[in-house]
C-alpha cells in the first residue's frame, strides 16, 4: 500500500484532489474525511495540513505527498521534489510600505513578519543581513500597520493582497513556488510511487498539449514537421490521395493557433486539433 499525503485545506487542496481524481484515484467526497483507502490502486490518502505534509514525508511515515515548494523548503524536512505539478504558482517576496524599501540590504536591523520563518532566516543569513523575524500564522499584510513589523515576507500571486494593504514588493523574489509531489530524501522510488508519478505526469501532458492532425503533400513534409516536430517525432501515415500524407503530432496548447497558421502557410490542409484526455509517455 502506498501512503500519500494530500492538502486538506487552503490554496493547494482543491487542485490537488482534482488532479488525483483525473489520474484515476479515489478521493474523499466530504471535506471532513481524514483518510480514504483506494483499494483498487493500492493507495491510502491522508488529508493533512499543507504545512505538515513535508514533515510526515520526511520522517518516512508517509511515502509521498503534495505540497508547495515554499512549504517544503520552510519545513527543512528531509524530503525532495519528485515532480512539479504546475498549479499554485507563486513567488515569495519581501514587501514594505510603498516607497519605504528599495533593496534587501535595507532590512538590516528591521523586524520582518512572515509565516515562513526558516525560509526567511536562511535567506537573510545567506545575504549576511541580521534582522528580527516575527513568525505569524497568516494575514501577514496587516502586521506592519498593527506595529509588530517593519516589513513582511509572503506569498505573492497577483500582488493584489499586498497592494490592497498599501504594500509594495522589493528586491529579488526569495523563491518561486508551485505545487509538488514530494518523497523522502534518499529513498529509491518504488514501483507504486513511480506509477503515481507517471499518472500525474500524464495529466500534466494532457493539460499542456493537444493533438494536431493534418494532410500535406509529401514534398512539403520536411517543412511541416519543422513546425510540428512532436515530442519525439510526428506520426506520418499514407493517405488515399496520391503524393499526400497524414500527419499527427503533439503541440503545446498555448502555441496551437500560431502552429495552425504556420501549417496552413506551409501548405497543410484539413488541420484538426483535439484535446488529450490522459497520456503515458
Ligand atoms: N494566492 C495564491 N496563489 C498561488 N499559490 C498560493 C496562494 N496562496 C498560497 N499559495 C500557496 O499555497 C501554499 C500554502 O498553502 P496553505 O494552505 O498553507 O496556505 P493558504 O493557501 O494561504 O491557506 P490558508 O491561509 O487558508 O490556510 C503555498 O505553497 C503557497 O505558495
Ligand atoms: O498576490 P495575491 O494574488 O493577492 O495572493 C497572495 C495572497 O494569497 C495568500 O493569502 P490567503 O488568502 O491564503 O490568506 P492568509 O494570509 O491568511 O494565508 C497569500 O498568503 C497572500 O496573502
Ligand atoms: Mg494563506
Amino acid at each position: 500500500m502506498l501512503r500519500v499525503a494530500v492538502p486538506n485545506k487552503g490554496s493547494l487542496s482543491e487542485a490537488a484532489t482534482q488532479m488525483l481524481k483525473e489520474s484515476g484515484y479515489l478521493q474523499r467526497r466530504d471535506s471532513r474525511e481524514l483518510r480514504i483507502l483506494d483499494e483498487e490502486n493500492e493507495v491510502e490518502f491522508f488529508y493533512l495540513r499543507p504545512r505538515d505534509i513535508a514533515v510526515y514525508v520526511g520522517k518516512g511515515t508517509l511515502d509521498a505527498g503534495i505540497t508547495g515548494r515554499d512549504l517544503l523548503v520552510d519545513s527543512e524536512a528531509p524530503a525532495v521534489e519528485e515532480l512539479g505539478l504546475d498549479f499554485a504558482r507563486s513567488t515569495f517576496r519581501f514587501a514594505g510600505p510603498a516607497g519605504e524599501f528599495t533593496s534587501v540590504e535595507e532590512l538590516e536591523g528591521k523586524r520582518i513578519a512572515t509565516s515562513y520563518s526558516h525560509l526567511v532566516r536562511n535567506y537573510l543569513a545567506e545575504k549576511g543581513i541580521s534582522a528580527e523575524v516575527v513568525r505569524l500564522d497568516g494575514a501577514i499584510e496587516s502586521s506592519i500597520r498593527l506595529g509588530v513589523a517593519d516589513a513582511i515576507a509572503d506569498v505573492v500571486e497577483t500582488g493584489n493582497t499586498m497592494r490592497a494593504a498599501g504594500l509594495e514588493p522589493f528586491g529579488e523574489p526569495l523563491m518561486s513556488s508551485e505545487a509538488l509531489l514530494i518523497k523522502r530524501d534518499g529513498v529509491a522510488e518504488t514501483e507504486k510511487l513511480d506509477r503515481l508519478r507517471r499518472r500525474l505526469q500524464g495529466i500534466l501532458i494532457a493539460r499542456q498539449y493537444v493533438l494536431v492532425d493534418y494532410d500535406i503533400a509529401e514534398e512539403l513534409l520536411p517543412k511541416a514537421t519543422e513546425v510540428t516536430p512532436g515530442l519525439e517525432a510526428p506520426t506520418v501515415s499514407p493517405l488515399g490521395r496520391e503524393g499526400w500524407v497524414a500527419v499527427r503530432s503533439m503541440v503545446q496548447r498555448k502555441n496551437v493557433n500560431k502552429v495552425m497558421d504556420d501549417l496552413y502557410e506551409v501548405g497543410a490542409r484539413a488541420v484538426l486539433v483535439s484535446p488529450i484526455q490522459a497520456a503515458r509517455l
